[in-house]
């Protein structure tokens, strides 16, 4: 799969602070980043991670070829020839540990961590967060959809609105991730496998003198497989009754129509009716897809409204993630390495949320007797959480707020994908990320999970890590 040469898909102050690492004799000096977001997108109650495969993609084929030097060369910053023979040699040596894609994650706790020399460390940063950043944000807005209709059929009808081919192709990977069934763009069911679907434009009806004409002419080319748009003329009147027409005529010749598709007015009223004259009609097979803006308010709504609708297509709402259209993840030094030994740094701000948590961590999910998650714990690599008998789970903000787990099972969710700059093992099939992502949120209460003001998922961290934060701040205050 060519995925495209990105080692230039960075922003200039990577390239700067490298420059000056370089000259300092400090580029090869090991650092650990901490990739992460702080809020959660749509008001959600949790995010669904998303962008690993791209990531691992753009790490393995980091390479400065020689036209990406010569745009170097022709730079004012003057980099010095030395400096474009090691970027000339670069490729990525060091670590990377990511929870895998389908995770349900939530705001503050590390979701990738870095740990490389600081050359390598800084530049990947824009990248990573790009990919992350995006596809989280669609996994997340999919996923949301998803829940408002859980037997459904959600196909991904977004491209023609996409910001761009990218993001229209991640984008429907990220949707099938989160649950969606099918996407209309073909290019990324041939890059991922995704089921690919489609029903025909209103160009096709208007191409013809008569909507029976154009119904009649498609179901003969599609017989097994024509789902026709109804609502070119008047969806009641004379939609549904060809359709209807068409079904009837293709059962004669052995065939089923598969189904209509309505794209305006009123869609809880029209699909209800229609429902109606098709099973008036025989025709209780014939399925009906609902598009037109829709997002999971709408449809949430429609259902609420008695809509008989089996399919929902999806564009724009989804492909944009309209009403909150990124993820502000962020990418946050927290740890110099010396000897064996891992210094950890703090970012400080007046705003305590974007204090940074300082050090080389690791994240578990705490899972109680219930099989269910009792929040999400923080703490350095080093620390002896899966073999502990008791955990003191605090909240880190109201450090009052606080409870003591027993007879939990942690989960580490940081993955080695990277070892010494080789990539460990192989990643997981698109349906094995989807299978896992269900399986995800199994672990979570209702409230934690809801579209509508859900309940705050403990992210606590250890008392080491709380007091090294503590210790820091104090230093710098
Ligand atoms: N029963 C309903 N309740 C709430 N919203 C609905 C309902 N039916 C449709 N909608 C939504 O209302 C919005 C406007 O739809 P409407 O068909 O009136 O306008 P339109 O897209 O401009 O139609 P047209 O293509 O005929 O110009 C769409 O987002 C649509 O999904
Ligand atoms: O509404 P969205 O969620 O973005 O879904 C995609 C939309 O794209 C198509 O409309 P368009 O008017 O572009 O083409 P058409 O003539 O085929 O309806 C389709 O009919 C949907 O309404
Ligand atoms: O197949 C469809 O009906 C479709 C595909 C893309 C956008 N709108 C509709």
């Amino acid at each position: 799969m060519n995925y495209g040469d990105l080692t230039l898909h960075t922003d200039k102050y990577q390239i700067n602070m490298i420059y000056a690492h370089w000259k300092l004799n400090r580029h090869n000096q090991v650092r650990v980043f901490d990739a992460y977001f702080r809020k959660n997108p749509f008001n959600n109650g949790y995010a669904v991670f998303a962008g690993l495969e791209r990531i691992v993609h753009y790490i393995n084929a980091l390479r400065f070829d020689e036209d990406d030097i010569a745009y170097l060369r022709e730079q004012s910053e003057g980099y010095e020839e030395a400096f474009l023979d090691e970027l000339k040699r670069l490729k990525f040596t060091g670590s990377l540990h990511a929870v895998p894609e389908g995770t349900v994650v939530f705001p503050n706790e590390p979701i990738i961590r870095v740990e490389a020399r600081i050359f390598e460390a800084q530049l990947i940063e824009t990248a990573l967060l790009n990919f992350m950043n995006y596809q989280t944000l669609i996994a997340t807005k999919a996923s949301r959809i998803r829940r408002v209709a859980p037997r459904d059929m959600l196909f991904e009808f977004g491209t023609r609105r996409a910001q761009e081919a990218d993001a229209a192709i991640w984008g429907s990977r990220a949707a099938y991730i989160a649950g969606f069934d099918g996407t209309s763009n073909m290019e990324s069911g041939k890059l991922f496998r995704i089921p690919t679907v489609g029903t025909h434009a209103h160009a096709w009806v208007m191409d013809f003198d008569t909507e029976l004409e154009a119904f009649e002419a498609f179901a003969q080319v599609h017989p097994d497989h024509a789902v026709l748009l109804v609502d070119t003329y008047d969806t009641l009147k004379s939609g549904v009754p060809h359709a209807i027409r068409v079904g009837k005529q293709l059962e004669q010749r052995g065939h089923k129509l598969k189904g209509i598709r309505l794209d305006s007015g009123d869609l809880a009223y029209l699909s209800i009716q229609a429902r109606k004259m098709l099973d008036e009609a025989g025709l209780g097979y014939v399925t009906i897809t609902a598009s037109n803006d829709l997002d999971e308010n709408l449809i949430f709504d429609l259902k609420a409204q008695g809509a008989r609708i089996d399919a929902w297509g999806v564009g724009t709402q989804l492909i944009t993630a309209a009403d909150n259209p990124s993820l502000g993840g962020v990418y946050k030094l927290v740890a110099r390495k010396q000897g064996d030994d891992y210094v950890p740094v703090i970012k400080i701000s007046g705003n305590p949320e974007k204090i940074t948590t300082p050090g080389m961590k690791t994240v578990y999910r705490i899972v109680g007797q219930h099989g269910k998650a009792e929040g999400d714990y923080i703490a350095f690599v080093h620390e002896r959480v899966k073999e502990a008998k008791k955990l003191k789970l605090f909240d880190p903000v109201h450090t009052y707020l606080q409870k003591d787990v027993t007879d939990f099972e942690a989960v580490e969710l940081l993955q080695p994908v990277f070892e010494g700059g080789k990539q460990v093992g192989r990643l997981p099939g698109l349906d094995e990320i989807r299978a896992y992502h269900n399986n995800q949120l199994d672990l979570f209460w209702d409230p934690y999970l809801r579209k509508m003001n859900p309940e705050p998922y403990p992210v606590d961290m250890s008392e080491t890590v709380w007091n090294t934060k503590m210790d820091l701040i104090a230093k710098y205050k």
